[in-house]
């Protein structure tokens, strides 16, 4: 059995050794002749499955990409030629939603932003957006949800796509790339729409870079910076055009990455445990290989928050209660979610490197980055200690 797989997806001689030969190969290079004689492909985004890839695929059974997007993926073609396929869903979903909070501390510290009376909007609810409604919800940020494709019920309200654009405070992308059916969503931000977001809006997108229309983004920044209006707070990990970048954008960025969001150690190799015990089933053999016994203890894996951590402190300054910031510079939560991992890393080493090396480079080398599950808290306030436990932590 020869088993191809590409050289970022993380413990796959692990999982796969048992099974067959083990085949790396370099995503934007794997060329058809390199599909002669194999039996399975796992893939990751930057590899496009059509039908030029397949053309010499003669015992080809399965192909996986350990991602949730599938835009680079021509399942049509796939099942024409009877090959079975999946992707990962939900595997990184957690590490997105961990980066959007992450971002949203760094834009809250920086600008003073009390994020407690603003509203968020998650603009697609599927695995990421639900997960990041969770958190925010634990956090007591209020949201606004947008998904055309689900129905409100009287727990959840969904709202259209332009009053959640006009309303929001901060607005965050979580759509698949769609360029058909009845709500695509290639461009969904873009010239004709940008005007209704409002003055001090925070953008971030961390879905497919072609949901925003860049080229008409950067034209909505100069435009606003004439008219005397405040910039727009931006985090972009996904960009158009990746890997080639808009970089005329990048400077009007707070936080740049190079579409990483959904890179954390844990949510990369449980794509790769998904695709495992898929490719088992199809082949009827036991899946024995779990993650949990290869997955390493974290370098800093017990914190301890002491006696008078407070999240929403009333601090006295000259006499005076001073606003009260849910995400104050020195809040616990904020300072232990940063200790877990600092989204200003990735965008340091996005301006800096990316002209010496390459957006792939980046990616390819993307140092390791763990979940806030792979700490254990020490945490003596009980109110505390239940909402880091919903967000994720162990509690010790
Ligand atoms: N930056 C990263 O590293 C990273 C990591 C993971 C996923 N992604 C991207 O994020 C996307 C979402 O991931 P997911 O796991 O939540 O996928 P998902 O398929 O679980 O959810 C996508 C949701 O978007 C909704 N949707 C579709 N069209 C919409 C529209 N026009 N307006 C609003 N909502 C719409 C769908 O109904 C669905 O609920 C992926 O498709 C992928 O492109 C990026
Ligand atoms: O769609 C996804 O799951 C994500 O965008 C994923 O993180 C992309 O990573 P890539 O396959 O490009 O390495």
């Amino acid at each position: 059995m020869r088993i191809l797989i590409d050289e970022n997806i993380p413990y796959a001689e692990a999982f796969f050794a048992d099974i067959g030969t083990v085949v790396r190969f370099s995503g934007r290079s794997l060329q058809a002749s390199d599909l002669v004689d194999a039996d399975v492909l796992l893939v990751r985004s930057i590899t496009k499955v059509n039908a030029s890839l397949l053309s010499q695929a003669n015992s080809l059974k399965f192909v996986g990409t350990a991602t949730i997007g599938e835009d680079h993926i021509d399942k049509a073609e796939l099942s024409k030629r009877g090959i079975a396929f999946s992707s990962a869903p939900g595997c990184n979903a957690n590490s997105v939603a961990e980066f959007v909070i992450n971002a949203l501390f760094v834009l809250a510290e920086k600008y003073q932003i009390d994020v407690s009376n603003k509203k968020m909007a998650i603009i697609g609810l599927g695995n990421i957006g639900q997960n990041l409604h969770h958190k925010l919800t634990v956090l007591g940020i209020e949201t606004l949800l947008c998904d055309p494709f689900k129905s409100s019920t009287p727990e959840k309200t969904y709202v259209d796509f332009e009053y959640a654009i006009a309303n929001a405070d901060i607005i965050t992308f979580h759509t698949p790339l769609t360029s058909t059916g009845t709500h695509p969503t290639h461009h969904l931000l873009n010239a004709n729409n940008l005007t209704l977001l409002k003055d001090n809006v925070c953008l971030i997108n961390a879905s497919r870079g072609e949901v925003i229309d860049n080229t008409a983004l950067l034209e909505h920044i100069t435009q606003r910076s004439l008219s005397g209006k405040p910039n727009i707070k931006l985090v972009l990990d996904v960009w158009e055009g990746e890997p080639n970048p808009l970089q005329a954008l990048i400077p009007h960025c707070d936080l740049t990455s190079a579409h990483i969001a959904g890179y954390s150690l844990e949510g990369k190799a449980t794509g790769t445990e998904m695709l495992y015990k898929n490719v088992c089933q199809l082949l009827n053999v036991a899946a024995t290989a779990q993650l949990k016994d290869f997955l390493p203890e974290a370098a800093i894996s017990s914190i301890t928050l002491n006696k008078d951590s407070n999240v929403n402190k009333h601090e006295t300054v000259n006499n005076e209660v001073s606003k009260t910031f849910t995400i104050a510079p020195n809040n616990p939560l904020k300072t232990l979610i940063h200790t877990v991992y600092d989204v200003r890393r990735d965008d340091s080493l996005f301006r800096n490197l990316l002209n010496e090396h390459s957006f792939d480079w980046l990616r390819k080398n993307y140092p390791i980055r763990r979940e806030w599950s792979s700490i254990s808290v020490n945490c003596q306030q009980p109110e505390l200690a239940e909402q880091l436990s919903s967000l994720g932590f162990h509690i010790k």
